[in-house]
């Protein structure tokens, strides 16, 4: 488990750190490890060092003197470094200052600049860091565009330029790096746009001990690992939790099928389905109780509702139904929907733990969704009284007590048609457990965002598309997979 800090958050714990140590102290040592990853990346791509060509484009702020304290380092190592000054009035004076020293060349006209670029090894972008405002200037973004058509790897400072700190947003023309050195903390950026990001590789300058409880949580294998439940020696059926599934449709019992077949593969014990789907069920699934209503469904520790439900009276009256059983409750799709349209739901929804998985369009049924989603989720978790799993490519668990979790998935194969039923059973599976609905939600998108992994085979090769049933196919090994950790 990490922890990500804001901008904001960064800057305050940084000033006490400024005040007691030398000036230039802290700019120095991220850029030891700015040098240090550089060199570890051109000895990767080229097998060698000296006379290597590193561009570094520097901005106007204290960012661009990371990238040219960073340039000084890599000098005194034989590197060939070319800075591009985007505002050659306000470069960094000390850290120019350094880098002329070393007889490194320094350009100004963007035309320059792309032509060293184009004949560069690696990038390194320090055009602008935490103090970003807006999308990139014309000139960063040329010089952007360069590297990304002549392939360059660019090793982004800090944050990758052009996509927002906080957010992740990235403008269209926001740099693609190949990897981040970050300092001090991690910020949002790198797990709401980690593909922007590559692997981050955290420089430590001190301020561990300035920093408030991290406001965003990131789970890892470990962490899941030792909340999975599995069976003990005294354990039966029963004992480890019943999840109830009320899914599907005669028109989508596909849903039903995902849904009860991913619960329970999650979890030991046993799975129970009510619907409309029950002859489809028990066919792909002989080991799950199939029934047609909640209410012939007999006794479980946790409901799922929603996915394939339908928005109409009957639906109303299944997700009414299940609320009121004062059990937790995992509402999927149609069931966030209903929830949007009846405040007589959104009522009973806050007697009982609720988990609730909306994509975006369904999140904004529910509650206001800003380019700040960490932000979103959590409002709306205080407001409505739940647990909110915004799914997206970084997947962001927000609890009404204010914790926020946030899962940076590692592909994008999980957007397909299905994915979310997989990922409501297996979820279900975990409150059935007696898992608190935030953790049910983190551990259940980090194994889901794994089984995609595994069923794309994106862990040993580029990957192919992976349909919900292979992902569903594919939990077994991502649970093993993750139980290793332990
Ligand atoms: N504090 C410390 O000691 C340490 C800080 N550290 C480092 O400092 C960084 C933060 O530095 P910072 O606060 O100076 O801001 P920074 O990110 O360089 O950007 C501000 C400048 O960029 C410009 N600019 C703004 N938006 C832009 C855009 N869209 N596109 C292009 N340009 C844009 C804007 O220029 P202006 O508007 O004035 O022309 C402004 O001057 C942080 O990320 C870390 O790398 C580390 O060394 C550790 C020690
Ligand atoms: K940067």
């Amino acid at each position: 488990m990490y922890g990500v800090w804001t901008p904001e958050q960064v800057r305050a714990a940084e000033e006490p750190v400024l005040a007691r140590t030398p000036e230039g102290a802290l700019m120095r040592r991220a850029a030891r490890g700015v040098a240090q990853v550089a060199l570890a990346e051109l000895e990767r791509r080229t097998g060698g060092i000296a006379g290597r060509r590193v561009v570094v484009l520097a901005g106007a702020g204290n960012n661009g003197g990371d990238g040219l304290w960073a340039g000084y380092e890599l000098r005194r190592r034989g590197v060939a470094v070319t800075a591009v000054l985007l505002s050659p009035d306000k470069a960094h004076p000390a850290g120019l200052a350094a880098l002329g020293r070393q007889k490194g060349r320094v350009v100004t006209a963007v035309e320059h600049g792309v032509s060293a670029v184009d004949r560069a090894d690696l990038v390194l972008d320090a055009i602008v860091g935490t103090g970003a405002r807006g999308g990139l200037r014309p000139g960063a973004a040329t010089l952007a565009a360069a590297a990304a058509t002549a392939r360059v790897p660019v090793l982004a400072v800090d944050t990758p330029s052009g996509v927002d700190p906080l957010t992740g947003v990235a403008a269209d023309e926001a740099v693609r790096a190949a990897r981040t050195v970050t300092f001090g903390a991690r910020k949002p950026v790198h797990v709401l746009a980690a593909p922007r990001c590559g692997p981050v590789t955290l420089v430590d300058i001190g301020l561990g001990p300035e920093l408030p409880p991290a406001p965003i949580t990131v789970l890892e294998d470990a962490d899941v690992a030792a909340r999975w439940p599995v069976p003990g020696p005294f354990d039966d059926k029963y004992t480890q939790g019943v999840v109830g599934i009320a899914a599907g449709s005669r028109t989508y019992p596909g849903a039903a099928v995902l849904a009860s077949g991913a619960a329970a593969l999650a979890t030991s014990g046993m799975v129970r389905y009510a619907g409309s789907a029950a002859d489809e069920v028990r066919a792909a699934w002989p080991e799950i109780v199939a029934t047609d209503t909640v209410g012939e469904a007999g006794r479980v520790q946790a409901w799922v509702v929603g996915p394939g439900l339908g928005t109409d009276d009957a639906g109303a009256q299944t997700l009414a139904d299940v609320l009121d059983a004062g059990l937790p409750v995992l509402a999927d799709a149609d069931a966030v929907t209903l929830l949007g349209q009846h405040a007589e739901l959104r009522e009973r929804a806050r007697e009982t733990p609720v988990l609730v998985t909306p994509h975006a369009g369904e999140f904004g049924r529910i509650a206001e969704l800003t380019d700040d989603r960490v932000d979103s989720a959590r409002r709306a978790a205080a407001d409505l009284g739940l647990t909110v799993l915004l799914k997206g490519n970084a997947t962001i668990v927000a609890a009404p007590d204010g914790r926020v979790l946030v899962h940076p998935a590692g592909s994008a194969w999980l957007a397909t048609a299905g994915s979310g039923d997989v990922l409501s059973g297996v979820a279900g599976a975990l409150l059935a457990a007696g898992l608190d609905p935030w953790w049910a939600g983190g551990c259940a998108a980090l194994v889901h965002a794994r089984a995609a992994e595994i069923g794309a085979g994106a862990q040993e090769g580029p990957g192919s598309p992976v349909p919900a049933s292979h992902v569903q196919r594919a939990l077994p090994a991502a649970i093993r997979q993750v139980r290793e950790a332990r």
